[in-house]
């Protein structure tokens, strides 16, 4: 897996190891955990549930300190640094999109982007025309003035995206992003984000389990274990390792849905007959 040389490493962790709890109650959901997030590419970050997908963009976001290893985020070290210093980096570089929006209901969609300018150090000339040109940006201008209530699934998270473009961040931090969207409104928000990764000083990394991102991707990390598993960057379209990297998805996804269960369950409203091949002793768990 090589990168264009022109790109600029924006953010790199190195060997990083995350434990919580001690003793019996130990849980070391990252073992080692070696990335460069690139200018100018969008990377999809994937794996199986509890693989420590949430717990690495926690740390990559400066939310989280890693028990051991090196971050550093647009050339800034972070080893070492109390809450309020990774906040300050935080602030500065990172911005981030999450499932649920986190858009306060009692605000419009500019006061939401103009919270994003509050928290930086250094203030925008003119805080509500910057906000007005980030909702612009991501097709919502005539929706400045309209609260989170009134928004569609798909403008809420638009508005999201802009809040987190707002303070220009080196890297912009997605945590299933399109989770809670139809197919339309999850194509329309990755479709922005591979758009707002094309800017040569921005990296952007989403975690997802939504296998319709992938046609979005430059770059696709999959995550096992607490361990760098794959990393590729599929030629979109009709390429083989891009149909490879689909299928093999696929059918992680599908190892994660199918649960055994003692007698066939044809009937069972929560379950589908056994797909082929499987012997009718499986039933597959539908996606909520
Ligand atoms: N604060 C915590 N204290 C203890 N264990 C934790 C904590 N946060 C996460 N874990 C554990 O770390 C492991 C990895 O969790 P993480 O949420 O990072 O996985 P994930 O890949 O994001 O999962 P999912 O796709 O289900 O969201 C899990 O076993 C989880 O229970």
């Amino acid at each position: 897996m090589t990168a264009n040389p022109d790109r600029k490493v924006l953010l790199e962790a190195r060997d990083i190891v995350k434990v919580f709890g001690s003793g019996a109650y130990e849980v070391r959901p990252l073992k080692g955990i070696d990335l460069k997030l690139y200018s100018g590419e969008l990377t999809l970050l994937m794996g199986p549930s509890g693989s420590g997908k949430t717990t690495l963009l926690s740390i990559l976001g400066c939310i989280l300190s890693p028990t051991e290893g090196q971050l550093d985020v647009a050339g800034n070290q972070t080893v070492g640094l109390d809450a309020e210093g990774l906040a300050n980096v935080r602030r500065q570089h990172v911005g981030f999109v999450f499932q649920g929006y986190n858009l306060f209901p009692t605000m419009t969609a500019t006061e939401n982007v103009m919270l994003a300018l509050d928290v930086r150090a250094k203030p925008v000339v003119d805080p509500p025309v910057h906000a007005l040109n980030a909702l612009i940006a991501v097709g919502l201008g005539h929706r400045a003035n309209t609260y989170p209530a009134k928004l569609s699934g798909g403008e809420k998270q638009r508005v999201a995206l802009a809040r987190a473009l707002a303070g220009a961040p080196s890297v912009i931090l997605a945590d299933e992003p399109t989770a809670a969207l139809d197919a339309e409104n999850g194509r329309a928000v990755m479709a922005l984000l591979s758009e707002v990764a094309k800017d040569p000083n921005r990296a952007v990394l989403a975690v997802t389990h939504d296998h319709r991102t992938l046609p979005y991707a430059d770059r696709i990390v999959r995550i096992e274990d607490g361990k760098i598993h794959s990393d590729e960057r599929p030629q979109k379209g009709a390429n083989p390792t891009y149909a490879h990297a689909a299928e093999q998805h696929e059918a992680h996804e599908r190892a994660e849905l199918v649960i055994p269960v003692t007698e066939p369950t044809p009937n069972d409203d929560d379950s589908n007959t056994s797909p082929k091949g499987l012997g009718g002793r499986y039933r597959i768990r539908r996606n909520a």
